[in-house]
């Protein structure tokens, strides 16, 4: 047997039994909460042209999505991201809307990454996105489902961090570089290194304040007065406007009672550059990446032909599992409630009785017992299982006989 036939290929990953029961309980307990704020579903293609995702979208780099031809030769792709599948959608079918859609989502994305500290290449993503609403009220209110969404699931200890692209974007409309140099500032801002910022900055012509302020960033993280403080610093006119939307949404999110959830960062950039506002992820112990990452993409549905503005986000299903599991947050599963273990004369009766329960919504596993196998063997399977109850039906199906997993048998 070639045992090579049974792997995966890098990235990708079985889930069954217990872990998928538990993937799916929690995927149902964040929905419930997005249903909760008056999302509605929607559903977009696991592949799509090419076009969808091109570079101008601002979405994933090129070289990480996975494409390939149709008959036709065009080029297709997995999609590596469902926000900008979102907005095509809702280009094409939402075209007059002019108030407020809420949407909600949850699939699997694709990125052909370099495999580093174990990522996947297949994730599952759940998420939000609001179009057509560009107020603060908004940008708080996708925060909000963040929290209570995360806490639906158990989670207790974690911290979403914002930011502003717009601030960022100000400084550097000022400033002047050219693009290399501006992408060498962002990933030193993004590392946090300052020595690097420095260096970078000393080759630079810009005023001193501008400087002051740049090399201020990879600092500029922590409570909001972090944020007052980087607003002390400039007179940047989009700079200092995005600062202000951040304070108000604070003031926001503490009448939802959320506010100490949050934490700034202005130095956090994307690598989505389709953000035009708020940028947020949200982190936990148990896994070293975001759990959500979200933001306002106000010019997006644009290149769809729908001017509108929007903001979303998306949680990381198989990292919220991952900090979940080590932080031995136990989620309730829908378990199989009894498995009916039949002799071959017996089945007319399993059947009927099945019916029966599953008449009452009880979930019942059907099995005809084979002569090969002990009816301890049977039991044990259950137990692993997690079934609680096994019914066993003799040759003549008249004697039922109930065993329970744990304690053997409970009544005739
Ligand atoms: N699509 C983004 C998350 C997002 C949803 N809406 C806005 N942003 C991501 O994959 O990180």
């Amino acid at each position: 047997m070639n045992n090579q036939l049974l792997h995966t290929p890098d990235g990708v990953r079985d889930i069954y039994g217990d872990e998928c029961a538990r993937k799916l309980a929690v995927q149902e307990q964040i929905k419930n909460v997005f249903h909760l704020y008056g999302y509605q579903n929607i559903e977009t293609p696991a592949f799509e042209f090419f076009d969808i995702f091109k570079a101008e979208r601002g979405s994933v780099d090129s070289r990480e999505m996975y494409k390939f031809f149709d008959r036709e030769n065009n080029t297709l792709v997995l999609r590596p991201d469902i926000t900008p599948s979102i907005a095509r959608c809702v280009a094409k079918y939402f075209m007059d809307e002019q108030l407020p859609l809420r949407l909600c989502y949850l699939g699997s994305t694709f990125q052909n990454s370099t495999s580093y500290r174990g990522r996947l290449k297949e994730a599952t993503q759940t998420g939000v996105e609001m179009i057509g609403d560009d107020l603060i009220d908004a940008d708080a209110e996708m925060i909000a489902i963040a929290i209570d969404a995360l806490k639906a699931t158990g989670l207790k200890e974690f911290q979403v961090e914002l930011g502003q692209v717009d601030f960022y974007r100000g400084l550097l409309e000022e400033a002047h570089m050219d693009e290399e140099t501006q992408d060498q500032l962002r990933e030193l801002i993004e590392n946090k290194n300052y020595f690097g910022v420095e260096e970078l900055l000393s080759e630079q012509t810009m005023s001193p304040e501008l400087k002051r302020l740049f090399l201020k960033l990879p600092e500029l993280f922590g409570d909001i007065d972090q944020i007052r403080l980087a607003k002390s610093m400039t007179s940047n006119l989009r700079a200092v406007r995005a600062i202000e939307r951040l304070e108000k949404i604070q003031e926001i999110l503490d009448s939802y009672g959320l506010g100490d959830y949050v934490s700034y960062d202005l130095g956090m950039l994307s690598k989505y550059s389709y953000y035009t506002g708020i940028i947020f992820k949200a982190y936990t112990y148990g896994t070293g990446d975001y759990i959500v990452a979200g933001g306002r993409y106000d010019k997006l549905l644009e290149q769809f032909g729908k001017n509108a503005p929007a903001v979303g986000f998306a949680i990381e299903v198989d990292r919220l599992m991952s900090a979940l599991s080590r932080q031995k947050i136990c989620t309730k599963t829908d378990d199989v409630d009894t498995m009916i273990l039949y002799e071959e004369s017996a089945r007319a009766e399993a059947i009927r009785m099945a019916g029966e329960l599953r008449a009452e919504k009880k979930s019942v596993q059907l099995l005809r017992k084979d002569s090969l196998h002990s009816f301890s063997e049977y039991l044990a399977c259950a137990s692993r299982q997690k079934i609680k109850s096994l019914i066993y039906l003799d040759g003549d199906g008249k004697r039922a006989v109930k065993y329970s997993t744990e304690d053997g048998e409970v009544q005739a």
